[in-house]
């Protein structure tokens, strides 16, 4: 294949696409979805066979357990990502909203409408969900997508490819509003992220390779998705209930997402106390603790965590643990060494808790919740294209919204400026 050439036409095609699906009509778009959702259904044993494939395979290369789970289809995460399609339906159709409007001195009236962004390049991980998720999102945006999965869940995507293009069709939009890009090789990337002509913004989903690749590389404006180094505070003044259901749903209610805590911040006050009763389901579950030279006093188990540690996602059963003196010095260690995804506080302090939110320079800025709340459906969003890590246009859960902007619009009756 001529990759540069393959991803020439992708582009130019999205393009085109996304002119149709910018004027397509909420019915048309709902009625996309819908078909989609049924041709996945439909299919649901070919999609498992081509999953199968894909598992095979990651289990010869040696994936990690928590990825293999990312990567698996079943019955009922098929029958998900169909609800998730069906879901969007009862969403509203953010395209063409109006509004702030002002009278203006000289007589025109001036507002806003709400717009699709156009082509949007999606670059993210083994996940086959978010194949259907984000073709679903930007059906209902009004834009077009060019997708590239990982390369674990190549068969599989092809598979739910296939059912896109089919629903687009059935409801008379273009079938190349949404392309996955049928190669693995990752120069169809380095083409992708140059199209500046054909592509209007890149989401990057994904960890350190990525990011660099991105930072080097990118032509067209990026809404960064990135790593997710999570923390949750405990303060002295926490409700240690609370506090240990917080901190063991946070890390072990799953391993592989960007918002699962990766350090764990106790205040020296309370560790003592705390930290047995933390790091004995941590124990039960198999996560391995790496603490500093406090938390080993109390945790004699804990292996001795080093400064790579509290840069570290680790993306496993894995956490680091550091006792801090106070509310101050857990924010510069947040500040400091994480991602800026989300962090969470645990508090009865009324006050330390709108320090936290106020001084965390984070997307999602929790009191007395789990790190993992950070997502588009537990938000209320309807589904999620992901969690943006950037600080413009979009930050934290995205959804429709975040995959449009918006226009000035002006109405006049023949006023000219003087
Ligand atoms: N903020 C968010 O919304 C989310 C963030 N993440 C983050 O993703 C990471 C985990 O996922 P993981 O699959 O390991 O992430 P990777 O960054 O390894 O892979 C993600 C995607 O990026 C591609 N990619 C990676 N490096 C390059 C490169 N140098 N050039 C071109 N393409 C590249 C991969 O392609 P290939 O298949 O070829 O490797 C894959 O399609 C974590 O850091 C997690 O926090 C995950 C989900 C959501
Ligand atoms: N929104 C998701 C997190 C997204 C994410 O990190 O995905 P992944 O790395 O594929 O597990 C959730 O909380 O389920």
């Amino acid at each position: 294949m001529d990759i540069k050439q393959y991803m020439q036409d992708v582009g130019r095609n999205a393009r085109a696409a996304s002119r149709l699906m910018a004027k397509a009509n909420t019915g048309a778009k709902n009625a996309a979805l819908n078909a989609i959702a049924d041709a996945i259904e439909r299919d649901a044993t070919l999609l498992l066979a081509a999953n199968q494939k894909d598992m095979d395979q990651a289990r010869a290369d040696g994936l990690e357990p928590a990825m293999l789970d990312r990567l698996q289809l079943t019955e009922k995460t098929i029958a998900t990502m169909a609800q998730g399609l069906r879901e969007m339906v009862a969403l509203p159709d953010p395209v063409g909203e109006m509004g702030d409007f002002k009278y203006r001195p000289s007589g025109i009236q001036v507002g806003k409408m709400r717009v699709p962004l156009g082509v949007i390049g999606i670059i993210y991980e083994a996940r086959p969900n978010v194949t259907a998720d984000a073709a679903g999102l930007c059906i209902k945006s009004g834009n077009a997508t060019i997708l590239r999965g990982g390369r674990e869940a190549f068969n599989c995507n092809q598979a739910i490819a296939a059912c896109v293009k089919e629903g687009l069709s059935t409801a008379g939009l273009p079938a190349s509003a949404v392309q996955i890009i049928e190669t693995p090789d990752r120069a169809a990337v380095g083409e992708l992220i140059t199209m500046n002509e054909f592509v209007d913004v890149i989401i990057p989903r994904g960890g350190k390779g990525l990011i660099e690749r991105i930072s080097r590389d990118a032509r067209v404006p990026v809404i960064k998705h990135l790593d997710g180094i999570c923390h949750v505070y405990i303060d002295n003044e926490a409700d240690p209930l609370k506090a240990v259901r917080i901190a063991d749903n946070a890390k072990t209610h799953r391993y592989a997402p960007c918002n699962t805590m990766e350090t764990l911040l106790v205040n020296e006050q309370i560790a003592a106390t705390i930290l047995p009763q933390i790091a004995a389901i941590y124990r039960e579950k198999g996560v391995e603790m790496r603490g500093c030279a406090a938390t080993q006093a109390i945790l004699p188990d804990a292996i001795a965590a080093t400064e790579e540690d509290w840069r570290t996602e680790y993306l496993a059963p894995i956490i680091s643990i550091r006792i801090v003196s106070d509310l101050d010095q857990a924010m510069d260690h947040i500040n400091t060494y994480g991602s800026h995804h989300t962090d969470a506080i645990v508090t009865e302090n009324y006050t330390k808790s709108r320090q936290f939110l106020r001084e965390v320079d984070s997307a999602s800025v929790m009191i007395n919740a789990s790190t993992r709340f950070a997502d588009g459906f537990e938000y209320g969003l309807g589904a999620e294209i992901g969690i943006s890590t950037d600080k413009i246009h979009a930050r934290g859960p995205v959804g429709l919204e975040g995959l449009t902007s918006e226009k000035w619009i002006v109405f006049g009756d023949g006023e000219i400026r003087a």
